[in-house]
C-alpha cells in the first residue's frame, strides 16, 4: 500500500466505526419495515441541526441491493438529545427485539453476499456463532417461499410459480443450512440467534470444523453409503481480529504478530475441510476481520497447493461481482513478523520474506542471543508461494481485501473458491489428525468414536494446545509469551517493514493494556425455553393454573445441566410417527390440509413422548439428524416450536395451542379456528391489552371479531387472529397471523412483549408511555 493511503488507512482506523444495520427475514417482511424507516423516520431526522450544521441523517449503504442496509453516522451525543433520533432508536430497538433488524458491521454482511446461495441449496456455515452471517445464509435458502407456500396452499400450481431456486416441498424451500460453531457457550449463542428465525430448515452442531465430520445421507439400494456435500460453505474462521480495531479499541493493546501465527495452522485446517466437504461445481468463501497476509492469502495459498492445485479449486475473481464495493486486490508478496524479547523485555520486531532467511536468522540467534525466541509456529507455507509455471499460478489478487478507509467500514477479508474436481489427498496432510482416513474420493472420514473419546480432544493442535477459543478477541499468544505490541505509529510500523531482512527494530514502548475483552459478546448463557415460560404466563391469565406437567421438556433439564457443567451435554431430537395421537387430535382440531406433512414433528426428550412442545423440521433435517444422531454427529439444535400443550381446567377439545414462532409455516394449511379481524382500532385494543379482554357481550367491544367468538363451533381453545396483507380499512401491508386463545367468555392474544411492542410501534406509531409501561410492566398474568 503506498504510504499515502497507509496514512489514510491509519486516520479511519483510529476514528469510530458508523453502525450499521439491516433489515432480515423474508424480502417481503424486511422490505415493509425498510419502508417505515424511509417515510416515519428519516423525514423526521432530515431537518435536526447540530451548532448550525445539518446532521448526517442514517443512510443506505449503495453497494447493496434494495436499501437493505443502513449506516449510521451521528453520533450517540446527538442521537440521545434529539426526539427523532430517540424515536428512531427505539424503532431499532423494538424491530431488532423481534427479529426484522439485524444489527452487524457492514463488511461482515459481504461474505455471504458472495456465495450465491438460492433456495434449495445445502449450506454449511463452518464456524457460525454468534451467528449473524448464518441468519444472512438461512434468509438466502428461505429465498421468498412464505408467498409460494400461500398460492400453493391457495390452489396455484407450482410449475406455475416461476424463479430461481428449489421450492418442490409444495412451495417450501428444500434446502438446508448447518451452522456449527466449536465452543459449547458459542454454539449456543448461535442457537439464541437462528432460533428468532423460525427456520424449519436449519441444524445447529458443535464440532471442531478443521475435523468436521461426514455426514451420512440415508442409504437407498444402489448407495449404501451417501455423505452429504455441500452447495455452498462458509469458512469465517477464527483470526486475530486487527480488522476490527475500529470497532475494538482494546485491539490496539492486545494485538501481537503472533496472534497470527498461532491461527494460520488451524485457518488452514478448517480451510481444507471445507474443501473436501463441498461439491464439484460448489462455491466456498474464506473470510477473516484480518488484514494479516498469514491469516489470509498465506492460507488460501496453501490450501490450494494441498488440496492438489488450481485444477482442483479455483480461486473466484469476483471483480465483476458487487461493482459498487470498493476494494483492493489480494497480496502476492509479503513479509512475515515475529516479535522477540529476551525475558519479557527489549522487545524486537523481525521481518522475513522466505522461510530460509527466518531460519537463517534464528541460527544466528542461537548462537549470539540464546535467550531470544522466535515463535515457534512459523512454518515455511507462511511466506508467499514460489514462482511457478503460469498455468500453476494461483492468482492471490483475485482474494479480497477491504480496508477502512476504502468506504468507512472496518477491514475484512474475503476469497472465493469454487471446485473444479475432487480433491488429490496431500501427502502430510496436516488437517487430519488421529483416526481421519481418506476414501478414494479425497473424503476424509473422521472415525467419530475417536472423536467422542475424552482423552482425545479433536480441538487438539498439533502441541496439544486447544485452538482460540477466544477469538476476535486477540487470541492469546498460543506459546504462552504475554507479549503484546506497543503502540505503532504508522511510522514505526512502515519503518520495521522497510528495514532490512530479519533485523530487529526497536518498538515503542507498549501503553498501559487493558485486559477487557476485545469484543462485547451477547450473552453467553444457553438459550433457555422462554416461550414455555411464556404460554404458561398466559394460562394463568385466564385464571386457569397450568397442571403440574409430570415431564419437564428434557432439553431444558439438559441446557440447565450444560449450564452448570459448562460442557456439551446430549440432545434429543426424537421424531413422532405420523399417526401419533397427538398429531391426529391437531390435524382435525384445526382442520389442516393432508397436504401438510406429517411425519416431520419432533419432541426433544430421550422418550420421544409428546408431553409439552412438539417442534417442526424440513424433510433433508429429519433425514440427516435420523441418520446421523446415533453416529455421534453433535447437534445442538433444530426445529421450530409449533404446537404447545396446555393441562388447564375445564375440558378442551384439544389442549395443544400453536406457538408464534411455528405459525406462519403452517397457517396456510390451516382451514378451521381462524379468526379474522380487519379494522384497525380493534387490532389495537387487542395488542395492548395484556390480560384477556372480554367479547362484545362484556366490557369492550371488538366489534367483528367479537361477533365471530358468538359461534358456538369455534369452542375454548387456540385460533388464528389472521389480518390479510393490505386487508379492509387496515392498509398493513404485512400479513399478520397470531394465535388467539378463546376462552368462554373472553379472548387473549398470545405473543410475547417484545413482539406486542414491536407490532404497536410499526402498525400503529404507538409510542403512548402509559401503554408501552402497561406492557412492559405486566407481570404473570398478562399474556405476554
Ligand atoms: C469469526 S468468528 C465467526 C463469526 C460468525 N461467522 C458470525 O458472522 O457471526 C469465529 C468462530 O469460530 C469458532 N471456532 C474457533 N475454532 C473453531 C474450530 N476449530 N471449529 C469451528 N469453529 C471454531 C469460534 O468459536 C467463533 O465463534
Amino acid at each position: 500500500m503506498p504510504a499515502d493511503e497507509f496514512k489514510e488507512m491509519w486516520r479511519y482506523l483510529e476514528t469510530d466505526l458508523p453502525h450499521s444495520f439491516r433489515f432480515t427475514g423474508s424480502k417481503a417482511d424486511a422490505l415493509e419495515v425498510r419502508d417505515i424507516l424511509k417515510s416515519r423516520y428519516i423525514p423526521a431526522i432530515k431537518p435536526i441541526q447540530v451548532d448550525g450544521q445539518p446532521v448526517e441523517p442514517p443512510e443506505p449503504v449503495p453497494f447493496f441491493l434494495d436499501e437493505l442496509v443502513w449506516n449510521v453516522k451521528a453520533h450517540k451525543k446527538v442521537i440521545r438529545k434529539y426526539p427523532p433520533f430517540k424515536d428512531f432508536q427505539q424503532f431499532l430497538v423494538a424491530e431488532t427485539a423481534s427479529g426484522n433488524i439485524s444489527r452487524q458491521e457492514i463488511v461482515s454482511m459481504l461474505p455471504p453476499i458472495f456465495l450465491h446461495v438460492r433456495p434449495g441449496m445445502t449450506v454449511l456455515d463452518m464456524c457460525a456463532a454468534p451467528g449473524s452471517k448464518s441468519a444472512q445464509l438461512a434468509e438466502m435458502i428461505h429465498g421468498d417461499e412464505d408467498e409460494r407456500v400461500r398460492q400453493v396452499a391457495s390452489g396455484t400450481s407450482l410449475e406455475k410459480l416461476e424463479g430461481a431456486g428449489d421450492y418442490t416441498d409444495d412451495g417450501r424451500s428444500t434446502g438446508l443450512l448447518i451452522a456449527n460453531d466449536a465452543d459449547y457457550k458459542r454454539s449456543h449463542m448461535l442457537v439464541h440467534q437462528v432460533k428468532r428465525l423460525n427456520f424449519p430448515n436449519l441444524i445447529v452442531t458443535q464440532h471442531d470444523a478443521s475435523n468436521y465430520p461426514s455426514i451420512k445421507l440415508p442409504t437407498t439400494e444402489d448407495q449404501p453409503n451417501r455423505y452429504l456435500k455441500f452447495d455452498r460453505i462458509l469458512a469465517d474462521v477464527p483470526c486475530s481480529g486487527d480488522g476490527t480495531a475500529r470497532k475494538n479499541p482494546n485491539v490496539w493493546g492486545k494485538w501481537t504478530p503472533r496472534d497470527a501465527l498461532g491461527l494460520h495452522n488451524l485457518q488452514l485446517r478448517i480451510l481444507e475441510r471445507g474443501l473436501q466437504l463441498l461439491k464439484i461445481g460448489g462455491r466456498l468463501v474464506y473470510s477473516t476481520c484480518s488484514m494479516h497476509p498469514v491469516e489470509n492469502e498465506a492460507v488460501i495459498a496453501a490450501a490450494i497447493k494441498k488440496c492438489g492445485g488450481v485444477s482442483k479449486v479455483q480461486l473466484v475473481d469476483c471483480s465483476d461481482e458487487m461493482p459498487l464495493l470498493k476494494r483492493r486486490p489480494g497480496l502476492t508478496s509479503w513479509k512475515v513478523f515475529d516479535m522477540t524479547t529476551v525475558q519479557g523485555k527489549d522487545k524486537k520486531a523481525h521481518f522475513f520474506s522466505s522461510f530460509e532467511k527466518f531460519e537463517e536468522r534464528k541460527r544466528i540467534f542461537e548462537k549470539e542471543e540464546p535467550g531470544r525466541q522466535f515463535s515457534n509456529k512459523i512454518y515455511p507455507d507462511m511466506f508467499p508461494p514460489p514462482p511457478v509455471p503460469d498455468d500453476e499460478r494461483i492468482p492471490l489478487e483475485r482474494c479480497m481485501r477491504i480496508y477502512p478507509h476504502l468506504q468507512n467500514t472496518g477491514a475484512f477479508f474475503i476469497a472465493v473458491f469454487e471446485k473444479k474436481a475432487e480433491l488429490t489427498p496431500s501427502k502430510s496432510e496436516p488437517n487430519v489428525r488421529g483416526s481421519a482416513s481418506k476414501s478414494n474420493e479425497g473424503e476424509t472420514n473422521i472415525n467419530l468414536d475417536d472423536l467422542s473419546s475424552p482423552r482425545k480432544r479433536p480441538l487438539e493442535d498439533d502441541d496439544g494446545s486447544a485452538p482460540p477459543r477466544k477469538l476476535r478477541a486477540g487470541a492469546t499468544d498460543s506459546d504462552g509469551d504475554a507479549i503484546t505490541n506497543g503502540d505503532h505509529s504508522p511510522v514505526d510500523y512502515q519503518a520495521a517493514v522497510n528495514n532490512a531482512e530479519g533485523d530487529a527494530v526497536e518498538v515503542a514502548q507498549e501503553p498501559a493494556g487493558s485486559n477487557d475483552e476485545l469484543q462485547p459478546e451477547p450473552s453467553a448463557e444457553p438459550e433457555s425455553d422462554k416461550s414455555d415460560a411464556e404460554s404458561s404466563k398466559a394460562l394463568e391469565s385466564d385464571g386457569l393454573s397450568k397442571k403440574k406437567i409430570k415431564r419437564e421438556d428434557a432439553s431444558q433439564e439438559i441446557v440447565k445441566r450444560g449450564k452448570r457443567g459448562g460442557k456439551s451435554q446430549e440432545e434429543y431430537f426424537e421424531y413422532l410417527p405420523e399417526d401419533h395421537s397427538a398429531i391426529k387430535q391437531i390435524f382435525e382440531f384445526f382442520s389442516i390440509s393432508d397436504r401438510f406433512p406429517r411425519d416431520r414433528f419432533m419432541v426433544k426428550n430421550e422418550e420421544g413422548v409428546a408431553v409439552n412442545k412438539i417442534y417442526y423440521t424440513s424433510k433433508l433435517t429429519k433425514s440427516i439428524v435420523a441418520t446421523n444422531k446415533a453416529r455421534g454427529v453433535k447437534f445442538v439444535h433444530c426445529g421450530v416450536a409449533m404446537f404447545v400443550s396446555h393441562s388447564i381446567k375445564g375440558d378442551l377439545k384439544c389442549p395443544w395451542r400453536l406457538q408464534a414462532e411455528g405459525i406462519r409455516i403452517i397457517e396456510p394449511w390451516v382451514s378451521a379456528r381462524i379468526v379474522t379481524c380487519n379494522s384497525r382500532s380493534t387490532l389495537h385494543k387487542m395488542l395492548i391489552e395484556m390480560f384477556p379482554i372480554a367479547n362484545k357481550n362484556g366490557c369492550l367491544d371488538l366489534e367483528e371479531v367479537g361477533e365471530q367468538l358468538e359461534n358456538p363451533d369455534l369452542v375454548p381453545g387456540c385460533c388464528i387472529l389472521k389480518v390479510e396483507a393490505n386487508g379492509g380499512e387496515l392498509g398493513f401491508k404485512f400479513p399478520i397471523v397470531l394465535p388467539l386463545w378463546r376462552h368462554p367468555g373472553s379472548i387473549n392474544v398470545m405473543v410475547s412483549k417484545e413482539e406486542r411492542l414491536a407490532l404497536l410501534l410499526r402498525l400503529y406509531n404507538e409510542k403512548d408511555p402509559k401503554i408501552r409501561n402497561h406492557i412492559t410492566d405486566a407481570k404473570k398474568g398478562g399474556s405476554a
